[in-house]
């Protein structure tokens, strides 16, 4: 059957004049603060503004990959998608369940089990507790640490805790995806897993949000591309060229 034109895929992310600024305080030395104080001079502080006025539209079954250099903004506009980060200016709209794989482990507590951190990482992510015990074989079982699932993660290397943390992220069947960096500890067998679960997700109609420095493997995967210069989206294009852009071949 032909698809009308005229009806567009539903918005899962609206990104309307986002602006992030992260405030700096300065440190002195001992002898500099007290001169300060005699001064009676305020506080320094410096102002840097990491994403300027982000304007951005992804709609459902979308799966992107945003792009940029060391320092472009790419995880604080992630983080501010996914609510971690606040903020100064703009709003955002998310449609849907949203879970996030930003800071690896970052809603998980040290002094706790695996097993403990599964209940409150699932329900961080929106799981009631039927959800969780429903799905926790299956979390456990995809992040291959059974023997240490009663383990406090304290003791896990990082490469565990991505395991864990990304299996958790993906049974909480969201419908939005957001990922950052999730190949940068996993070893090559659970990458090509992690790999092959992205792509079901995609297929399964999910929207994505990907940031890597694979270009190659980013390219491939998503449908589009975001390319951020220092807090500003420069290029909004197929992710081949977005990526020949930043390698200064297009
Ligand atoms: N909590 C923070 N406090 C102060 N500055 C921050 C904070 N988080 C990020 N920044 C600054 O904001 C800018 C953008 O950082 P961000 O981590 O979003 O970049 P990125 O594109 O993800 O970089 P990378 O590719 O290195 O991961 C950087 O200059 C960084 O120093």
């Amino acid at each position: 059957m032909a698809t009308d034109p005229s009806i567009e895929t539903p918005e899962a992310i609206v990104v309307d004049g986002l602006v992030k600024r992260f405030r700096f305080r300065h440190v002195h030395s001992l002898k500099e603060t007290v001169a300060r104080w005699v001064r009676r001079a305020t506080v320094e502080t410096d102002e840097f503004t990491a994403l300027k006025d982000v304007n951005l539209t992804i709609r459902q079954g979308e799966t992107v990959a945003l792009l940029g250099f060391n320092g472009s903004g790419k995880s604080t506009l992630l983080k501010c998608i996914s609510g971690v980060l606040t903020p100064d200016e703009g709003q955002i709209g998310v449609r849907g369940r949203i879970a996030g794989l930003i800071e690896v482990g970052a809603g998980f507590h040290p002094d706790l089990t695996g097993r403990e951190n599964v209940y409150l990482n699932g329900a961080i992510l929106g799981m009631s507790e039927a959800e969780i015990e429903a799905r926790f074989e299956q979390i456990v079982a995809f992040s291959e640490i059974e023997e240490f699932i009663d383990q406090e993660v304290k003791f896990y290397s990082s490469g565990m805790f991505l395991r864990l943390a990304f299996s958790v992220a993906v049974h909480t069947d969201p419908d939005v995806f957001l990922v950052d960096e999730i190949l940068a500890v996993g070893d090559e067998p659970f990458q090509r897993k992690c790999l092959d679960r992205i792509r079901e997700l995609r297929a399964s109609g999910k929207t994505l949000v990907i940031v890597s420095h694979d270009l190659n493997m980013v390219a491939d995967l998503c449908d589009r591309g975001i390319l951020l210069e220092h807090g500003v989206v420069v290029m909004d294009d197929e992710p081949h060229a977005v990526v020949r852009r930043m390698r200064g071949e297009g």
